[in-house]
């Protein structure tokens, strides 16, 4: 499990650690986790240029100590510094083992300051410019120094977070950052999870300092996550205690979304697939799956509402939200939502254009802010939300967020929306919670992508062909 921490949180674990050890203690350990990232990202230390951008705060003191390891080592170490303020301790180690301080204004030799000179041929520049104590945006002398580094196509590594994005939300309102690689403490925090800044953050590499934390309010599940939560079927298992899933998609207009959802959900752990729908597309279904039963009858749980198109019944769908069974309701069955009634057993799959339309705002608004509005979707409709996109965010009623990072951008294909419909209603069907079921289609969804991938173009019936591969995998996994 990842698990991601609000500030207040790190800050509460950070002072009660703090209160326990000798002085700095905490920032040696970040600094020295941070100086073996950076070496290893670099390959070599000895002779490696490494500039620091250094702001105001103790983020900026992590950076100059790591810069201390590094020069101490052989490395070329230039300290810019972007403000009056900042870590006089962390600075003059730094000048102790041989690095320097480059001036942002006085020209050199060759007209050119010696900071824009020395990030020009840097190796790698070092991000210290806020951490966990920053607003978001870039000062401009900070906007100048990353610009200069971009242009030059000089890698970046930010020091716990890529400065400028905001931290609690995942929210990039303003010029930030794009790291090559972030390197964090103790806990991951919320921007490392959710996009548009987990986009900004690259890999993330966490160094244990040593914190106590509370419980998460974001968490990523991971392999051995899924593995504790994914229904196994036992010796005494038969098709209808696997469970069965009612799957009501496709439609005359889009006759195919019925055959990806099917091959998705029976890609799933459920012991039978029951498909409700016109006549013809059910002879769709059945002509590529043979083994779906047509027609209701008693199932544990629905998938609802992919490819529906026009032809929606949503009295009947109101109907099926009202009972006890729950329900996965995707696409055009989104239409058949309303905020009344007790919905806690249901989960609703759109992406930001569907969820923007269920909010009424605008598709950007959502994708600037996606936690805030995978949230207030799921207090306002009482039920559970997962938000699809690069990084998909399934929020709870109850206030549970859980983020799934792990999809690659080729997954991005028509139909591949109906293949986790089907897949995650499968694992409604097999007694997973809503939450748990969100949590684990879409991270066996994306790992199916991946694999079905290989960094090529697939499409939506290569993924569904893929889950099992990629279910194999997690589950023998050790
Ligand atoms: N909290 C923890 O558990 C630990 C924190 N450490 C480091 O300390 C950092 C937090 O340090 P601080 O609390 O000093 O905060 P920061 O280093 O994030 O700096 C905050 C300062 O920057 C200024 N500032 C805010 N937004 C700005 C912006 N957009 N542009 C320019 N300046 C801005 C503020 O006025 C404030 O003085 C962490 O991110 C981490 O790097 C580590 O040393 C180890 C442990
Ligand atoms: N940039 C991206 N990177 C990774 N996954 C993505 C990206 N964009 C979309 N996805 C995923 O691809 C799927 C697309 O679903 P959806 O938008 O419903 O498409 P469709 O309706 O055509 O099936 C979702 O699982 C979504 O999370
Ligand atoms: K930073």
């Amino acid at each position: 499990m990842r698990r991601a921490h609000t500030v207040d949180q790190v800050r509460a674990a950070e002072a009660a650690l703090m209160a326990k050890l000798p002085e700095g203690t905490l920032m040696q350990r970040a600094a020295t986790g941070l100086a073996v990232a950076i070496s290893n990202f670099i390959g070599f230390t000895y002779g490696a240029r490494v500039v620091l951008l250094i702001g105001s705060g103790d983020n900026g003191g992590d950076a100059l100590y790591a810069g201390t390891h590094l020069a101490r080592r052989g490395a070329e170490v230039t300290a810019v510094l972007l403000s009056d303020k900042y870590h006089r301790e962390g600075l003059a180690a730094l000048l102790k083992a041989g690095g320097r301080v480059a001036d942002g204004g006085g020209a050199s030799a060759d007209g050119q300051p010696a900071a824009a000179r020395a990030i020009a041929v840097a190796d790698v520049v070092v991000d210290g410019i806020v951490g966990i104590g920053g607003r978001p945006g870039l000062k401009p002398e900070a906007l100048a120094a990353v610009k200069l580094a971009e242009e030059h196509q000089v890698p970046i590594i930010a020091v716990d977070i890529p400065s400028g994005v905001d931290v609690d939300t995942g929210e990039t309102p303003a010029e930030h950052v794009k790291a090559a690689l972030t390197v964090t403490f103790g806990t991951h925090k919320i921007c490392h999870l959710i996009d548009p800044a987990a986009a900004a953050c690259g890999p993330v590499h966490l160094v244990e300092i040593g914190l106590d934390l509370p419980p998460a309010p974001v968490e990523s599940l991971q392999d051995p996550d899924i593995r504790a939560l994914y229904p196994t079927p036992t010796g005494e298992s038969d098709k209808y205690s696997r469970g069965v899933l009612g799957l009501m998609a496709g439609s005359t207009q889009y006759p195919g979304a019925a055959v990806i959802a099917t091959s998705g959900a029976l890609a799933g752990p459920i012991g039978m697939l029951r498909y409700v729908g016109p006549d013809p597309v059910a002879e769709a279904v059945r002509a590529q799956h043979p083994e779906v039963v047509a027609g209701e009858g008693r199932v544990q749980a629905w998938a609802i509402g992919s490819g529906l198109g026009d032809e929606l019944d949503v009295d009947k769908i109101r109907e099926l939200l009202d009972a006890e069974e729950p329900v996965l309701l995707d696409a055009d069955g989104l239409k058949a939502l309303d905020d009344s009634g007790d919905r806690a057993n249901v989960l609703i799959t759109p992406h930001a254009g569907e969820l923007a339309r269920l909010l009424g705002v605008e598709r950007h608004e959502v994708e600037a802010e996606r936690l805030k509005h995978a949230r207030q979707a799921a207090e306002r409709f009482d039920v559970t939300v997962l938000l699809k996109g690069s990084t998909t965010v399934i929020a709870a009623p109850d206030g549970q967020i859980r983020v799934n990072t792990n999809a690659g951008a080729w997954l991005a294909t028509a139909g591949a929306g109906d293949v986790l419909a089907g897949l995650t209603g499968a694992f409604l069907a097999g007694g997973l919670t809503p939450i748990d079921a969100a949590a684990v289609g879409a991270y066996l969804h994306a790992a199916a992508a991946n694999l079905a991938s290989r960094g090529g173009p697939i499409t939506a019936m290569q993924v569904s062909a893929h889950v099992a591969e990629a279910t194999r995998q997690v589950l023998l996994e050790e």
